[in-house]
């Protein structure tokens, strides 16, 4: 899915209008119609509920003020307010003017604003994606007086006072929503950490948005559904042999983390890889060939770290970073793959730690290499802290753009930067998979994927970061969000492939 600006998003509203020969009026029932359905069907409104729809003076409020007139004819006892505006939009202005005769809309009086009970819903529809400068007076006296309130908030759109996709100054008041209805296609401020606590559970209602006018949007920035990867993972021929799928080389492990290696070498092998060889410490020899005998292990003549880079030529992708450890023997391991590597590398954990730490290092990093720092080690890599979410990934896009690689961007939203600047966030996983090793399962699948000859490089991370996701969704409920372990990923990383694989 792509993710529009508020201009582009304007712009499909208006192409929407014109193309299917209906009045902006039209879309806003729509839109109203989306919203209260939800709140019947999702929320589950009582008639007893206390019900309030607070409505700003754009088309926001006038989506807002169509919510109510819905409720109030279905029969829920709704309380109407008005934020008091010089101008409204013509729309919102002849919403008011429909308004049924029991339904009259007050005035917000900021020196007496109404008592809302903490069981009470309320409907947000006060700015949406016209916003243009930080809520103030009566608007944020308002919104601050709904977040203290206890209340259950539906923010329509967006939460009143957040930017689609742009950072707000500090303390600005922003509601703080329960849900947010938004239509068809998500905003980019949904998929920030920063934003999570304004944005609650977040849900796309279709509306009807020209599909044809969506597809020849120019964007930058895509939400990447299971939809639109369903096919692009080659199935696997009658004929295929083990040689069919690359041969994957990973050097992981040090002593005590041999464990990151083990989870990294399984995910590989459940990845699909043809062949498996991973390169431990001796003292990762036994552990590594008793957890996954399916690989080959090779062992380095060090016992506890990674001290030689094995010959390279039989291999079609190299991993390196699980469990790996910053010894300065490892770190010229590091250095000699990054000069003589002709095949796809992915770099995870400490070999981006390594890279960070030496920037000479980092001009080495072959063009094409697939990065997957989380934010800590991103910022280490870019050797500056980011001022907020937008900038990290101003600052991913600027990386990948620099040095011609993929890098990732691990989270709730995993982002993925591409070469030529366009940002893709990943839409599955859950919170039980933010847990020590589960980094290193995501490495050892995209290390499978990218030893896979016939995908593309941006398909491969994207496929990865998707199944890697999809598989720990698969586990939930076997494990729970607490008892969900990196190893239970790995289990059902195969499941999570096969809903991806097609002709
Ligand atoms: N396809 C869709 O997404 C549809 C969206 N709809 C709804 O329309 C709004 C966008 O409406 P718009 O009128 O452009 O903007 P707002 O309602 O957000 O309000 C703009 C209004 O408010 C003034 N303003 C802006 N910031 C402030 C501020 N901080 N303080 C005071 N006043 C402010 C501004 O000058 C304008 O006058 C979208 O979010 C959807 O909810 C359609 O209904 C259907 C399709
Ligand atoms: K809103």
């Amino acid at each position: 899915m792509k993710l529009l600006s508020p201009v582009q998003t304007r712009a499909l509203d208006q192409a929407t209008i014109k193309a299917q020969h209906i009045t902006s009026i039209d879309l806003m029932e729509r839109a109203a119609s989306a919203v209260t359905n939800w709140l019947l069907d999702e929320l589950r409104l009582d008639y007893d509920t206390e019900i309030h729809v607070c409505c700003g003076p754009g088309n926001n409020g006038g989506d807002g003020l169509v919510v109510a007139r819905n409720l109030h004819r279905a029969g829920y006892p709704v309380q109407l307010w008005l934020l008091p505006a010089t101008r409204h939009s013509a729309d919102c202005t002849q919403q008011q003017q429909q308004l049924p005769a029991g339904l009259a809309a007050q005035q917000i009086d900021p020196d007496n604003l109404t008592t809302i009970a903490a069981g009470a819903v309320v409907v947000d529809a006060l700015f949406g994606t016209g916003l243009s400068r930080p809520l103030e007076g009566t608007a944020a006296a308002l919104v601050r007086h709904l977040n203290g309130s206890g209340a259950t908030v539906v923010a329509v759109d967006i939460p009143s006072g957040l930017y689609a996709d742009a950072p707000q100054p500090a303390d600005c008041a922003v509601v703080r929503a329960d849900y947010t209805l938004s239509f068809e296609l998500p905003k980019l401020a949904f998929l920030l950490p920063q934003n999570a606590g304004f944005v609650g559970d977040w849900r796309l209602l279709p509306i009807g948005l020209d599909p044809e006018v969506i597809h020849n949007t120019p964007v930058d920035m895509h939400f990447v559904t299971a939809d639109e990867l369903r096919g692009r993972l080659p199935k696997r021929p009658k004929f295929s042999h083990k040689g069919t799928f690359g041969h994957a080389l990973l050097l992981a492990g040090s002593k005590g983390k041999i464990g990151a290696a083990v989870l990294a070498t399984q995910a590989c092998l459940r990845g699909g890889a043809g062949l498996v060889t991973t390169q431990v410490p001796a003292v990762g020899y036994d552990i590594l060939q008793i957890s996954a005998p399916e690989a080959m292990c090779l062992t380095d003549s060090a016992t506890d770290c990674i001290t030689e880079l094995p010959d390279l030529a039989p291999y079609a992708a190299v991993g390196i970073g699980p469990g790996l450890g910053q010894h300065h023997d490892t770190r010229m391991v590091l250095r000699r793959l990054l000069q003589t590597a002709r095949v796809p590398l992915v770099l995870d954990a400490d070999a981006l730690n390594m890279l960070g730490a030496y920037p000479e290092l980092q001009k080495l990093v072959p063009p094409g290499a697939l990065l997957t720092p989380h934010p800590k080690e991103f910022e280490r890599l870019v050797g500056e802290p980011a001022r907020d979410d937008y900038h990290r990934l101003d600052q991913l896009r600027d990386f990948a753009g620099r040095t011609g690689c993929y890098c990732v961007l691990k989270g709730a939203y995993t982002a993925l930067a591409a070469p030529d600047g366009t940002l893709y966030f990943n839409s599955t996983g859950n919170p039980g998979m933010a847990s020590g090793g589960s980094g290193d399962v995501l490495t050892g699948l995209l290390l499978a994927l990218r030893a896979d000859k016939r995908l593309s490089p941006l398909d491969a991370a994207l496929l990865g970061l998707h199944a890697h996701g999809r598989a720990g969704d698969l586990a939930l409920p076997h494990t729970g969000h607490a008892g969900l372990l990196a190893s239970d990923i790995v289990r059902f990383i195969g499941p999570a492939l096969e809903e991806l694989m097609g002709e």
